[in-house]
C-alpha cells in the first residue's frame, strides 16, 4: 500500500519535471502556483503568529512576516544584492519609494524592510485571503486608487500619525506592476506625504526582473536581483509646490540607478 504511494507520488512528480522542461508555460504555471500556494500557507501560520505574539494590528507584525517571507528566495533559487542599506538609518520617519515589476516583489520589499515600515497597497488586496488577513495584520495601509480624494485623505492622516509613531512609508510611486524593464510615470501621493510630513525621501531601486521573469514569455527561472538604497532626499522647507519638481527629480535618480543596475548605460544617458 504505502510502497504503491511512493510509487505514483514519484511518477507524478517526474512528470511535472518533464512538463516544466518541455514547456515554459507549464514551468510558469507552476512556480507562479506555488508562489501564492507559499503566500496564503505562510499567511495563516504567520497570523498565528502574529496574534500570538502581538495581539492584533500592528507594525510589530512586520518582524515575524519578513522573517518568514526571507526564506521564500530558497525555494526561487532568487538572489538579492544589495548596496546602501546604512541610508535607511535617518532620524525618525521616512518616505520610501521603490519599483514595482511583479507579485513577487514582495521577496525583494521583505529583504531589506527596515524595523517600523509599513506600505500603502491597494484595498483589493485585503479579499485575497489569508494574504490580506497577514497584509492587514502588519498594518499596511489601505487606499482605494480609483478615488483620488479619498486616497488624498488617508495618506494626509499617515502624514500626521507617521511622527507620533515613528513609522516610515514605503510607496510604489508608479502605482501598479510594471515589468517592462523601464518606469511608469510616478504618482505624486508619496511626495505629497513626505512634503507634508516634512521628511525625507529615500529612492530604493531593484534590478529589472526581465531576464528570469517576464509573465508574457512566460520566463521564470533562478535570477539575481540587484537593490540600491539610495542617498536620502530631504524636504524641509519644501511646500505642495515643490511636488512636482521632487517627484521628476526622484523619477529621473531612479531610472538612471535601475538602467544601471539592469546594464542598460546607455539609455540612462537617453533619459537625461
Ligand atoms: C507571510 C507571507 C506573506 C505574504 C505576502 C505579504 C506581503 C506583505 C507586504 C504587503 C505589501 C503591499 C504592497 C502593495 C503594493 C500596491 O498595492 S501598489 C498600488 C497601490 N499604491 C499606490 O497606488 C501608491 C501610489 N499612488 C499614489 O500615490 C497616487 O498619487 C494616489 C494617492 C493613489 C492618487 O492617485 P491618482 O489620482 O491616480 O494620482 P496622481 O496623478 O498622483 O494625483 C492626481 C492629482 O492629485 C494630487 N495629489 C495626489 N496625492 C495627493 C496628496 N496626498 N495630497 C494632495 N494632492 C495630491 C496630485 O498632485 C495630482 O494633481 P496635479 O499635480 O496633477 O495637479
Ligand atoms: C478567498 C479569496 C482567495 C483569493 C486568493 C488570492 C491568491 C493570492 C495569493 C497569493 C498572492 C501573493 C501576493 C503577495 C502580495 C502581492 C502584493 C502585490 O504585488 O499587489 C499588486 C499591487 O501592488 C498592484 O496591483 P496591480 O498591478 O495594479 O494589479
Amino acid at each position: 500500500m504505502e510502497l504503491g504511494w511512493l510509487v505514483c507520488g514519484t511518477a507524478v512528480l517526474l512528470l511535472l519535471h518533464v512538463l516544466m522542461e518541455l514547456s515554459p508555460a507549464v514551468n510558469f504555471a507552476l512556480r507562479i502556483g506555488f508562489y501564492c500556494v507559499l503566500c496564503l500557507v505562510s499567511s495563516a501560520l504567520a497570523a498565528a503568529a502574529c496574534l500570538l505574539v502581538n495581539g492584533g494590528r500592528t507594525v510589530k507584525n512586520m518582524r515575524i512576516i519578513k522573517a518568514v517571507v526571507k526564506t521564500f528566495k530558497y525555494f526561487f533559487g532568487l538572489r538579492f544584492e544589495v548596496k546602501g542599506l546604512e541610508n535607511f538609518e535617518v532620524e525618525g520617519p521616512a518616505i520610501i519609494v521603490s519599483n514595482h515589476q511583479s507579485i513577487l516583489d514582495m521577496m525583494g520589499l521583505m529583504e531589506i524592510l527596515p524595523d517600523n515600515c509599513v506600505q500603502v497597497g491597494k484595498k483589493e488586496l485585503m479579499y485575497t485571503g489569508t494574504v490580506g488577513l497577514i497584509i492587514y495584520l502588519g498594518g499596511v495601509i489601505f487606499i482605494n486608487r480609483k478615488s483620488t480624494s479619498s486616497a488624498k485623505m488617508v495618506m494626509a492622516e499617515v502624514a500626521k500619525t507617521m511622527a507620533n509613531e515613528n513609522l516610515k512609508v514605503w510607496v510604489y510611486p508608479e502605482g501598479t506592476r510594471n515589468c517592462t524593464g523601464d518606469l511608469l510615470p510616478f504618482k505624486k501621493g508619496a511626495f505629497h506625504l513626505a512634503v507634508q510630513a516634512q521628511v525625507p525621501v529615500i529612492p530604493v531601486v531593484y534590478s529589472s526582473f526581465t531576464t528570469f521573469y517576464n509573465p508574457k514569455t512566460k520566463l521564470f527561472t533562478s535570477g539575481k536581483i540587484k537593490v540600491e538604497v539610495l542617498p536620502p532626499i530631504e524636504t524641509k522647507g519644501l511646500t505642495s509646490d515643490d511636488v512636482t519638481d521632487l517627484t521628476d527629480r526622484c523619477f529621473c535618480t531612479m531610472r538612471e540607478t535601475l538602467f544601471r543596475l539592469s546594464g542598460r548605460p546607455s539609455e540612462a544617458k537617453d533619459s537625461s
